[in-house]
């Protein structure tokens, strides 16, 4: 059991979910309530409600223009009431009670408009409850002044109270809080604010150390920009609690202000979707990492007044902006000059007026008053750090009239100042820079193994970022292994992959006719020779291919002719991982050619099984173990005497030194098992397993008595290719390697004499499928 505040919970902590008053306006949206209730509400999890769409408005103008204006707040609320229950009697009555006292309460000046404002959360909460006991759901509704009391600023007084009353109600079924509401510390009702059932949900569920608050509203989630006036603007899946606090700042509308501030300390997921939506809603976590850097979203706050006070100190700046919050008084771009004592910020319009009233009262100069002024804000986490995001955005600018570029207090935002009517068109470009997407090149797999299965989760996983980045949709076609393959016209990434259509004569070729002439992106994730004889076919067809296959890429002959033909097509062929996985091996020797250096010699260590099995292998247990491990781990070959006869090792020196144009190398080639313990079928070499340990042990021993270890090693030059096993002493750079990793220790006329060293892992499922991905984004990006 875990506790809080001394009270225990169990470690499945209610999750608080929120409805706000348009969900709650009418009997259809209620309808739609309680649709969600029952398929997202668990009898522990607490209800916060606004009050129905309407009624505050209605209250407000009863306690602005009395009581004449009562009779129409009766009858809409009455046929509210009895348009939702089936029994609405006794509802009925407590509502002509509640507007007796009102209309006493107007008439001898008692109430405040706190307390007035109050009855549209406490009839909201009070008609969900009972619709719900009609319908056999155990709930009990509370009103939020009894267990929630804050200071000026808010902040919940004696939460320990708050939770022990709230946990104390667990069992009677799920608790339907009035939000908005709650009491000050001397006792009094009072409302908290805009937006302030939101407010009452975060501030509960940060109370009850909630995993999830669900604010159940008119949209369904955060979008890339106002749809309204972004009509292309698309969902966003998932943001960060950072990106989210920096929208709420900027005036989302979906993300208010003060909602995020009561999770900063004990996060919870955040999920803003509709009732009855389709979609997963928005998803705000604590933290990810997909998307790093990019633009999430554009914000977009219009008819702001930017005001300029000049010869205000620090102090003082503090003092007015702490009377601007406590006046429910949102600011914007706030910059505070110290040298020059000038403080500018930004208020909406409809708050200029109370605005000027406080600066006139605090004895303030106002020396510039600008209105019609629009803030755009490009948010995203981290994008302050990535220069080339920060750039793009100003680049666009431009050609815009911009008043200020203003940098906020964190990393996540960048925000532009225009006038109103620049804004939308600014916005618009903004969001065609960011997020249009040009039309998705298909791709295909083949190869459904370690690698492959592996590249198809990142894929999935990071599909927004990576659409992102290569500004195009990613529409992954079709998947096949050597026996099926799985195809779609649109895209699979949305879909649970299986393979079940034959594929044991290649019908996925025929399948694939359809885009003979047209750019597709074939992904080689086999080992096959079968589909590398079929690669002029690919890149004849106008295809794009990426390889992990080394078979063509380390053919002299073969990889030629692919290459010329690639050039008449205007095609792509990326090999990236067929070397090291994801070390930049490959694109760091086509760099320094590029720039006029001349490689002289690569040496190290290119297998990262062999250095793996050989790493792990201390003369104790079996070798044939740590090769079956290996295996396992999908750092072999899918047969692993293509590594342990150095086969492999040897097409990645080929491949090598065909990049740095060693073709008249002789060879010198010694597998790392003798070829007679390889010989025959996969299961004749597994079962000869006790022989192959025999061998490797004599090797190990002999080794070990000089001091030295065993290590598979490459080296290339114009003159010789040398893939052997050797007797390496402690000094070799190949000796400190982590198992499994890789180095190349590479020889130029700039690095003479002090090397160019690439070390890191050089096989596995995480980092060659991240290797693919990353040639992936190459093709897309220049495709
Ligand atoms: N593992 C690593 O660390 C690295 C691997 N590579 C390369 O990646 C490739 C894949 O390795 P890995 O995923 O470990 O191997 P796996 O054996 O796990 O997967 C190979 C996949 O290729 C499929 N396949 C075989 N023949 C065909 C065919 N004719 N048509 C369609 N699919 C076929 C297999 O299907 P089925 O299951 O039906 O046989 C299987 O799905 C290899 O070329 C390897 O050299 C490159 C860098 C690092
Ligand atoms: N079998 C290979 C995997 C990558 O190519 C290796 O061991 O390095």
């Amino acid at each position: 059991m875990a506790e809080i505040y001394g009270q225990p919970v169990a470690r499945e902590t209610p999750a608080v979910h929120k409805f706000g008053g348009s969900s709650l306006k009418d009997v259809t949206a209620i309808s739609s309530v309680i649709r969600t209730i029952r398929s997202h509400v668990r009898t522990e999890d607490v209800v916060v409600v606004s009050a129905n769409g309407g009624v505050t408005d209605q209250l407000i103008q009863v306690f602005n223009d009395g009581t004449h204006r009562l009779p129409a707040l009766r009858e809409s609320v009455q046929q509210l009431v009895t348009t939702v229950l089936d029994q609405p009697d006794a509802l009925l009555v407590s509502l002509l009670e509640d507007l007796e006292l009102l209309s006493s309460g107007l008439s001898q000046t008692t109430l405040s408009v706190h307390d007035v404002l109050a009855y549209g959360e406490l009839w909201s909460a009070q008609l969900l409850s009972a619709r719900l006991h009609e319908l056999g759901i155990p709930n009990h509704w509370r009103d939020a002044r009894d267990i929630l009391t804050v200071d000026a600023q808010n902040n919940p007084v004696n939460p320990a109270k708050a939770v022990q009353i709230l946990l104390d109600s667990k069992g009677e079924g799920i608790q339907i809080l009035t939000g908005f509401l709650a009491r000050n510390e001397a006792g009094q009702g009072i409302t908290l604010g805009r937006n302030g059932s939101d407010y009452s949900a975060t501030l509960v569920a940060s109370l009850l150390r909630s995993s999830a608050v669900y604010l159940w509203t008119d949209v369904d989630g955060v979008y890339t920009a106002d749809p309204h006036v972004i009509p292309e603007a698309r969902r966003i899946p998932t943001l960060t609690l950072g990106e989210a606090q920096a929208l709420s700042e900027l005036g989302s509308h979906v993300l208010h202000h003060k909602t995020i501030n009561p999770l900063l300390q004990h996060p919870a997921r955040i999920i803003i979707n509709t009732c009855d939506s389709d979609t997963l809603g928005t998803d705000v976590v604590e933290q990810s990492r997909a998307g790093e850097g990019q633009v999430k979203t554009l914000a977009h706050k219009s008819q702001l007044v930017q005001l300029t006070l000049a010869g205000i100190h620090e102090l003082r700046t503090r003092q007015f902006q702490a009377e601007l919050t406590a006046g429910q008084i949102n600011q914007y771009a706030c910059h505070y000059d110290k040298t020059r004592q000038v403080l500018q910020l930004c208020v909406e319009q409809v708050d200029f007026f109370r605005t000027s009233q406080l600066i006139r009262q605090a004895g303030l100069t106002l020396v510039q008053q600008l209105s019609g002024v629009s803030l755009i804000s490009a948010v995203g986490h981290n994008i302050r750090q990535n220069h080339r995001v920060i750039s793009q955005l100003l680049g666009r600018t431009a050609r815009f009239d911009v008043l200020n570029i203003h940098y906020p207090g964190n990393d996540h935002t960048l925000c532009v100042l225009l006038a109103d009517e620049q804004a939308e068109a600014l916005l618009a470009d903004l969001h065609a820079a960011c997020f249009d997407l040009a039309p998705s090149i298909p791709i295909v797999v083949l190869g459904y193994g370690n690698i492959g299965q592996q590249f198809i989760r990142i894929l999935k996983d990071n599909k927004a970022s990576i659409e992102q980045r290569v500004k195009q949709s990613l529409s992954l076609v079709a998947v096949a292994n050597s026996r099926h393959y799985q195809y779609a016209g649109e895209c699979l990434l949305d879909e649970v992959i299986v393979p079940d259509q034959d594929n044991t004569s290649g019908e996925i070729y025929q399948r694939l006719s359809d885009y003979i002439n047209k750019p597709l992106v074939l992904i080689d994730l086999t080992a096959s020779e079968a589909v590398a004889a079929r690669y002029p076919e690919f890149v004849a067809n106008g295809w794009h291919l990426i390889s992990a296959n080394k078979l063509v890429a380390a053919d002299d002959i073969r990889a030629s002719h692919l290459e010329a033909e690639l050039e008449k097509q205007h095609r792509r062929w990326l090999t990236n991982t067929t070397v090291g996985a994801a070390l930049p091996i490959q694109s760091s020797l086509r760099k320094l050619i590029e720039s006029g250096d001349q490689v002289q010699a690569v040496n190290g260590v290119f297998s990262g099984s062999l250095s793996w099995i050989f790493g792990q292998y201390d003369g104790q247990r079996p070798f044939m173990e740590w090769v079956r491990q290996a295996h396992a781990n999908a750092y072999t070959e899918p047969d692993p005497r293509d590594d342990l006869s150095g086969q492999d090792v040897y097409r990645k020196a080929l491949i090598l030194a065909r990049q740095l144009g060693f073709n008249e190398a002789r060879v010198v080639f010694t597998p790392a098992i003798p070829d007679e313990l390889m010989a025959g079928t996969l299961e004749q070499f597994w079962a000869r397993s006790a022989a192959i340990d025999e061998h490797v042990a004599g090797l190990w021993k002999a080794a070990n008595e000089q001091g030295k270890s065993l290590c598979y090693l490459a080296s290339i030059s114009s003159q010789e290719i040398n893939v052997s096993l050797q007797l390496i002493d402690q000094q070799h750079p190949a000796a400190g390697l982590r198992p499994g990793d890789n180095i190349f220790v590479i020889d130029s006329a700039w690095y003479a004499g002090n090397p160019l060293v690439i070390q890191g892992p050089g096989a596995g499922r995480e980092v060659t499928a991240a290797g693919v991905l990353n040639d992936l984004i190459e093709v897309l990006q220049s495709a």
